[in-house]
């Protein structure tokens, strides 16, 4: 771990306590808010099977309230693929997937305040994937190791590989604790083995991952999307889990870090419980933003 704001696991607060009304001034003190959010954990409730984790309909309607503030831009950034991201989150907003190494900017400048009744990716308007040049160099080992995974991992129940073309993961929420500690012994020596140093390695919430070995991480991903912003940005970054960490350390002091889930140690200033206490926490904030936005004219 480099820099950053590193916390003992007592001391953080929640964003939501009463007297924490600083928090929302803080975000609302810039010209425009950046708002930089993880989807599974942070916005979705964590579900055993990955392909069944969904937004909840309340959070979908405080992003959109969100959204639409002309002041306030949106960004989901995931370790999950954009495409997979793109089926689980309607409104058009940027997604950033594989932990920052792929971006998609969809047309919300020309949807903005107008009809969104139709699909969000209007063929005229319809933008593609934009990929770190590096990590789409590293597809074919990727590809590789994500092959090799699924047959050395074959015999292991209730384990399975996610292949995100730029990264891989490997799950085993739901395996009994021996196997899971295979499975995490037998990914590390394969990811090492085909990866031949070209492939990095992270543990997350009952996963491990696999990527190219590159200086680039979700940090860098709000700091791209930051410099996009007008001057005076605050950025507000939420997220539950080791790669939302690299965010977290990107911040500055206006900014805000919101660690979802257990005490565990964190460079965010702020911890709050679940998905259900973010959306509390969003739905605050974007009624702070409509005020702001009505008062201002
Ligand atoms: O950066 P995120 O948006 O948090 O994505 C991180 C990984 O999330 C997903 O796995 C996690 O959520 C699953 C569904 O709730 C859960 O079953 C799994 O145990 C969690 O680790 C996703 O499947 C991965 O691709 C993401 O990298």
């Amino acid at each position: 771990m480099t820099g950053g704001r590193d916390r003992t696991a007592v001391g953080y607060p929640d964003p939501l306590d009463r007297d924490r009304a600083e928090v929302i001034s803080t975000l609302r003190s810039g010209p425009h808010l950046l708002c930089c959010l993880d989807f599974d954990g942070t916005l979705a409730p964590i579900v055993d099977d990955p392909d069944e984790a969904t937004l909840p309909p309340g959070t979908e309607q405080v992003l959109a309230r969100l959204h639409e503030a002309p002041d306030v831009t949106v960004a989901i950034v995931s370790g999950r693929s954009v495409l997979d991201l793109r089926s689980r989150v309607e409104l058009p907003v940027t997604l950033v997937g594989n932990h920052g190494l792929e971006r998609l900017d969809r047309p919300s400048a020309d949807t903005r305040g107008s009809d969104r009744s139709g699909p969000t990716d209007s063929v005229a308007g319809a933008s593609r994937p934009v990929v770190h040049p590096l990590a789409a160099a590293a597809i074919p080992r990727i590809e590789a190791c994500a092959a090799t995974l699924e047959t050395v991992l074959a015999p292991l129940p209730n384990v399975r590989v996610e292949s995100k073309r730029l990264t891989g993961t490997v799950h085993y929420r739901t395996a009994p604790a021996p196997v899971a500690q295979l499975c995490r012994r037998l990914t590390v020596d394969v990811v090492e083995r085909v990866g031949d140093e070209r492939l990095s390695l992270s543990h997350g919430d009952e996963i491990v991952e696999f990527g190219p070995a590159i200086e680039w991480g979700k940090g860098d991903a709000v700091e791209l999307l930051r410099s996009e912003q007008p001057s005076g940005t605050r950025v507000l970054v939420c997220g539950d889990d080791t790669t939302d960490e690299d965010a977290f350390r990107s911040l500055r002091r206006s900014d805000v870090g919101v660690r979802v889930g257990e005490r565990t140690r964190s460079a965010a200033q702020y911890r709050t419980e679940s998905p259900s206490t973010v959306r509390a926490f969003l739905d605050r904030l974007a009624g702070s933003i409509s005020s702001k936005t009505v008062a201002s004219g």
